[in-house]
C-alpha cells in the first residue's frame, strides 16, 4: 500500500471547496471544436460566429457549452477557471446569448460583473456582436460605470 507524504496529505485537506465544486470537469481533456460539430448551436448563432471569423470553439468554450447546452446538461452554478486568454469571455457568452433567446418576458436576464472597465466593455463588445445574430427583438444590453 502506497502512503501519501505527510506534507501531501496536509495540503490536500487545506483546500476548502464548495460541494458543487467537488468533481470538476477537466478542461484539459476538450479540443477545440468546429462550430459544424458542436450540438444545439443555434444555426443563426454559428452563422454570426462564422461571421465573426470564429470556426471553432476553444476547450474551455467546449467545456462550458457541454455543462450548459448539453447533452447531458442541466441548471446549475458553474465556476471556470483556465489561463488567461483561453477564452473564457465567448466561454459564457456564448450560452447566455442561445439560452435567453427563448425568453420573451422583458426583464433583467444576465449580469456579468467584472473587476475593470476595460473588461466590462470587452464582455459588452462581445454580447454585443453576438446577441442581435438569435434574438428577433431587440435586447438591451447595458454597462453601468463604464
Ligand atoms: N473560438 C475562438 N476562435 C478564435 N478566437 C477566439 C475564440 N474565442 C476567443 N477568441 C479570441 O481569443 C482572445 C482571448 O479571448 P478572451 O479574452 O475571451 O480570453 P479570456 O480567457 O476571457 O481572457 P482573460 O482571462 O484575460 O479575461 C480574444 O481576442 C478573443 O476574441
Amino acid at each position: 500500500m502506497e502512503v501519501e507524504p505527510k506534507e501531501q496529505k496536509t495540503s490536500r485537506k487545506k483546500v476548502a471547496v464548495l460541494p458543487w465544486m467537488r468533481n470538476p470537469v477537466d478542461v484539459s481533456s476538450f479540443n477545440k471544436c468546429p462550430l459544424t460539430q458542436l450540438p444545439f448551436l443555434h444555426p443563426r448563432l454559428e452563422e454570426a460566429l462564422c461571421n465573426g471569423g470564429i470556426e471553432s470553439l476553444f476547450p474551455v468554450q467546449v467545456a462550458v457549452w457541454q455543462e450548459t447546452m448539453g447533452p447531458g446538461s442541466f441548471e446549475r452554478d458553474i465556476c471556470v477557471n483556465s489561463p488567461t486568454g483561453s477564452g473564457k469571455t465567448l466561454a459564457y457568452a456564448l450560452p447566455i446569448v442561445q439560452i435567453l433567446s427563448t425568453r420573451a418576458v422583458k426583464c433583467l436576464r444576465a449580469l456579468v460583473v467584472l473587476p475593470t472597465r476595460d473588461l466590462a466593455l470587452q464582455v459588452l463588445r462581445e454580447l454585443g456582436w453576438l446577441s442581435p445574430s438569435i434574438h428577433n427583438k431587440s435586447r438591451k444590453l447595458g454597462c453601468q460605470n463604464c
